[in-house]
C-alpha cells in the first residue's frame, strides 16, 4: 500500500532571509556582495553574460524571491522548463545553468551583486557562480576554506546539501533559520552532528502521550453522549473503527472565512500536493508529487495559523479531541478542481513512529465547501462514504484504541474525483506526542 499523505515536514524551503527582501542585512549584500560584482566582471569578461537586454522587448522585472519560487518543487518544474532534468539549484549550479530566460540581463545589471540569494541559486551561470566558482562568489576566505576542510576530516559524511549554503552561513542563515539550516546546511553551520537522526531527534522518555489505550473508544463515546458537543451535530456512522461526523463543526462564515486566507496570493500558496515515497539518511522524509494524488496544497503556518476562524477552529478540535495544540500538524488546506483526487491510502507514516511526535492518532478532516458532484471522503473498506458539505467534519482515528501507537488498516480512503464544484477543505492530523517542537528542529520527516 502506499505510504501516507505528506504531512508538514521539516521546511525544505531555503532559508527565509534569503526569501524575503527583509532577510537581506547589509552585511550580507556588502560582503557577498563586492566578491559577486568581481565575479560577474570576469564571467562577462569570458562571455558568459549573452543576450544583452536591448535583446528583449522589454526588460524583464527584477528578479524576485517569492516564497512561491523557493520551494524545492518548484524549482524542479523551473528546472524542468530549463531542460534541466530533475535539477535544483544545486544541481544547477553543479551543471552551470541559468533556470531563467532573464538571468543574463538581470545578471548585466548588477542583480547577482544586490539579490545574491535569488541570483545564484537560478542564474549561476550568469552569474560565473558555478560550483568550480562557488568559494569565492561566496567571498570566502581561505582561512574559512580551511575550517571547512576541517570540519569535512572531523565528519566525513557532513555535507551541505544546497550549493548556495556557505553564502546563507555567512548571511547570518544558521540562527536565523535553525531549523532548515542545520540539516539542510550542516557542514556550512558546523552542526555535523545534527545530520544524525538519531543524536538530533531523541524521543524524550518522559513526554506524555496524548491518547492511553482504551482512551480514543472514550473520547469517541463522549462526542456521541455528551451534552456539550450536541452542538456539531454528531453523526456515529461507525463504531468499529469510530468514524464520526460532524454535521455542524464549523460555521458557514467560518469556513468560508478560512477559503479567503488560504486564496491569498492563491499561485503562490497552493502547490501540488505531495505524499511520501521514503526517508532519506538524516531523517527527512521524501516528497514526491503523482498522479496518485492530484488536488492542490496549501499549507496554513506563519500568516495563516491565527487568523480568528482558524484559531476558533483549531481550539475546537483541542477541546473536542483533548489532543493539545503542539501535538497537531499545521493545517493542510487542500482544493480539488474537477475531475481532482487522491486515491486510497492511509493517514498512518510508518515512519512517524519513530520520531519524537509518534504516529498520527486522528485525522480531523473539515469541509469548507459544498461540492455539486462528487469529491465524497470514501473509507474503501467499510463501505462508508462521506459527502462534503461545508461547515462539516469527519473524525476518525489512524491507529487502534487499545495500542494507540499501532496503525489501525481499515481506515484507508480515497478522496472520490470531483465532478462539479470545487472542494476546499482542512487535514488536521493529530499525533501522539508533540509535533511542532520536533518540527521545529526538523525532526518530523
Ligand atoms: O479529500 C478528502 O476527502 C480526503 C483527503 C485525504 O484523505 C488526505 O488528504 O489525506
Ligand atoms: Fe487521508
Amino acid at each position: 500500500m502506499r505510504s501516507g499523505p505528506g504531512g508538514k515536514r521539516a521546511r525544505k524551503a531555503p532559508p527565509g532571509g534569503v526569501r524575503a527582501e527583509k532577510g537581506r542585512s547589509p552585511t550580507y549584500v556588502g560582503a557577498a556582495g563586492v566578491a559577486l560584482v568581481a565575479t560577474v566582471f570576469f564571467a562577462a569578461m569570458r562571455g558568459r553574460l549573452t543576450a544583452p537586454p536591448s535583446a528583449l522587448d522589454s526588460p524583464p522585472s527584477r528578479p524576485v524571491p517569492a516564497r512561491e519560487a523557493r520551494g524545492p518543487r518548484v524549482r524542479h518544474e523551473r528546472a524542468a522548463e530549463a531542460g534541466v532534468a530533475e535539477a535544483g539549484p544545486a544541481e544547477a549550479a553543479e551543471q552551470c545553468v541559468d533556470l531563467s530566460e532573464h538571468c543574463a540581463y538581470w545578471a548585466a545589471n548588477g542583480e547577482c551583486a544586490s539579490n545574491p540569494p535569488y541570483m545564484l541559486a537560478e542564474c549561476a551561470a550568469s552569474c560565473g557562480a558555478c560550483a568550480g566558482a562557488r568559494a569565492r562568489a561566496d567571498g570566502a576566505s581561505d582561512e574559512e576554506d580551511e575550517v571547512l576542510r576541517e570540519r569535512r576530516r572531523a565528519w566525513p559524511k557532513c555535507k551541505d546539501k544546497a550549493a548556495e549554503c556557505p553564502l546563507w552561513a555567512r548571511a547570518g542563515e544558521c540562527a536565523k533559520n535553525e531549523r532548515y539550516m542545520m540539516v539542510q546546511c550542516a557542514l556550512s553551520c558546523a552542526s555535523c552532528e545534527m545530520q544524525d537522526f538519531a543524536t538530533r531527534c531523541k524521543r524524550d522518555p518522559n513526554a506524555t502521550p496524548a491518547v492511553l489505550p482504551g482512551q480514543m473508544d472514550e473520547m469517541f463515546a463522549r462526542i456521541e453522549t455528551s451534552p456539550e458537543y450536541a452542538r456539531y451535530a454528531p453523526r456515529v456512522v461507525s463504531r468499529d473503527p469510530w468514524i464520526v461526523v460532524l454535521d455542524e463543526f464549523m460555521s458557514a462564515d467560518e469556513a468560508d472565512e478560512i477559503v479567503r486566507v488560504a486564496m491569498r496570493d492563491e499561485g503562490v500558496h497552493f502547490t501540488a500536493s505531495q505524499g511520501t515515497s521514503g526517508i532519506d539518511e538524516d531523517g527527512t522524509l521524501i516528497p514526491t508529487v503523482s498522479s496518485y494524488r492530484t488536488s492542490h496544497t496549501n499549507w496554513c503556518e506563519d500568516e495563516c495559523i491565527d487568523q480568528p476562524a482558524v484559531a476558533a477552529v483549531r481550539q475546537r478540535v483541542v477541546s473536542i479531541t483533548g489532543v493539545p495544540d503542539v501535538n497537531h500538524e499545521f493545517p493542510q488546506i487542500l482544493r480539488y478542481t474537477h475531475s481532482q483526487y487522491y486515491n486510497e491510502h492511509h493517514d498512518f507514516i510508518g515512519e512517524h513512529s519513530a520520531m519524537p511526535c509518534g504516529p498520527r492518532v486522528y485525522t480531523m478532516f473539515l469541509y469548507l465547501s459544498d461540492v455539486e458532484e462528487g469529491g465524497h471522503t470514501r473509507f474503501t473498506q467499510l463501505n462508508i462514504s462521506v459527502q462534503p458539505k461545508r461547515g462539516r467534519a469527519v473524525l476518525w482515528p489512524s491507529t487502534l484504541s487499545a495500542a494507540p501507537m499501532e496503525q489501525d488498516v481499515r481506515t484507508h480512503h480515497v478522496a472520490e474525483p470531483v465532478v462539479r464544484g470545487v472542494k476546499y477543505s482542512v487535514n488536521l492530523w493529530l499525533h501522539m506526542f508533540d509535533f511542532k517542537s520536533a518540527n521545529k528542529i526538523s525532526c518530523t520527516g
